[in-house]
C-alpha cells in the first residue's frame, strides 16, 4: 500500500491509499477516515461507504461532511474508488458516464473485455476488508452504506452478506436496476444477455427470493424532488418486495431534496447514528 495523502480533519485523520489489487488486476485507491480514538488501542467498527456513478474515493469524503459526526460516535468510514482504472481497463465505447470507469456497478463482470477488471463485488467483500483489517486498528465489525449506484452496491452486498454485515444504509439507491435504464445498461454489458444471471445484483430480486440469512437492519432515505427518482431509482418496488416478505425497511422521503450531496450532507449524521447503534 502506498499512501497518496493525509491530512487531519475533527481530530482524527483522513488518507488516501492505492494498492495493487489482485480482484481487479490494476491499481486500486481508496480513502480511510480513522477517528482520534483509533490510537487508544480500542478496535473500532468500519463503516464502508459505496459512491456513485462519476465518482471516486473522494467525492463523499469531501461533500458529505462526515468527519464531525464519524469522530464523535468513534467510527472508521473507508471510501473506495468505483470501478478499477487505468490505461487497460476496458471503458464504454461512447465515453458515457454510465457505464465503464467510474461505474463499476458493485458486481463481478463475467462478460469480455470487462470480466478481465470488473470485480468490484469481490473487492469491496473480501479484498478491501482483508486488507483494512491487516493493516489498520480496526474491528471486523462492519456496515455498510451508499448513494444511487453505491446504494444499490450497499443494499445487495449487505442483502448477500447479512452475517458479516451489522446493518444497511443507503441515499436515493438504485432499487431494482434490472428494471431501470442504468441497470439494464450496466447489467447487460457487464453480465450479458442472460437476465437471470442479473438478479443476485438486484435488491429487489434478491428479496423477491426471500433467501436472506439475516434481517439486519436497513435505512433508506430519498429526496422527493430527485430528477431520477421514478425512471431509475423505484424505491416503491424494494419496499413492496420487503413488506412481501416482512422485512422492515425504515424509508424515508424528504420534500424538496434532489440526488445531490446537499442531500446527503442534510441527513448523513442520522445514518452514522443509525449504524453506530448496530455496530456497538
Ligand atoms: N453526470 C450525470 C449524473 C451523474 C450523477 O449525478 N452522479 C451522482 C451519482 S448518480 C448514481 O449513481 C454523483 O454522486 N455525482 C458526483 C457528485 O459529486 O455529485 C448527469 O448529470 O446526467
Amino acid at each position: 500500500m502506498e499512501l497518496i495523502s493525509e491530512n487531519k480533519v475533527f481530530g482524527g485523520v483522513h488518507k488516501r491509499f492505492k494498492h495493487q489489487s489482485s480482484t481487479n488486476n490494476c491499481e486500486m485507491t481508496f480513502a480511510i477516515f480513522l477517528p482520534k480514538s483509533v490510537n487508544n488501542d480500542t478496535k473500532l467498527p468500519v463503516l464502508y461507504w459505496l459512491s456513485g456513478l462519476t465518482c471516486t474515493d473522494e467525492n463523499f469524503m469531501q461533500k458529505a461532511g462526515v468527519f464531525k459526526y464519524a469522530s464523535e460516535r468513534g467510527l472508521v468510514i473507508v471510501a473506495p474508488d468505483t470501478s478499477p482504472r487505468g490505461e487497460d481497463v476496458a471503458d464504454d465505447e461512447n465515453g458515457s458516464y454510465d457505464f465503464g470507469l467510474g461505474a463499476g456497478f458493485y458486481l463481478n463482470a463475467t462478460q469480455s473485455p470487462y470480466s478481465t477488471h470488473y470485480n468490484m463485488y469481490d473487492y469491496v467483500t473480501n479484498e478491501l476488508p482483508k486488507l483494512i483489517e491487516s493493516n489498520f486498528l480496526v474491528s471486523t465489525k462492519k456496515s455498510i452504506s451508499g448513494h444511487s449506484m453505491g446504494g444499490h452496491g450497499a443494499l445487495t452486498i449487505g442483502l448477500r452478506n447479512s452475517l458479516q454485515y451489522e446493518s444497511i444504509s443507503a441515499f436515493a439507491p438504485i432499487s431494482n436496476p434490472t428494471n431501470c435504464p442504468w441497470g439494464i445498461k450496466a447489467f447487460s454489458g457487464y453480465l450479458g444477455d442472460d437476465e437471470a444471471s442479473w438478479a443476485q445484483y438486484d435488491a429487489t430480486a434478491l428479496l423477491r427470493q426471500n433467501t436472506i440469512s439475516r434481517q439486519i437492519p436497513i435505512k433508506i432515505d430519498q429526496g422527493a424532488d430527485d430528477a431520477f427518482l421514478v425512471d431509475q431509482l423505484k424505491p416503491e418496488a424494494l419496499q413492496n418486495a420487503a413488506k412481501n416478505i416482512g422485512y422492515n425497511i425504515e424509508f424515508q422521503l424528504h420534500d424538496g431534496y434532489d440526488h445531490s450531496y446537499f442531500f446527503i450532507s442534510s441527513f448523513i449524521e442520522q445514518h452514522i447514528e443509525f449504524h453506530a447503534k448496530h455496530l456497538r
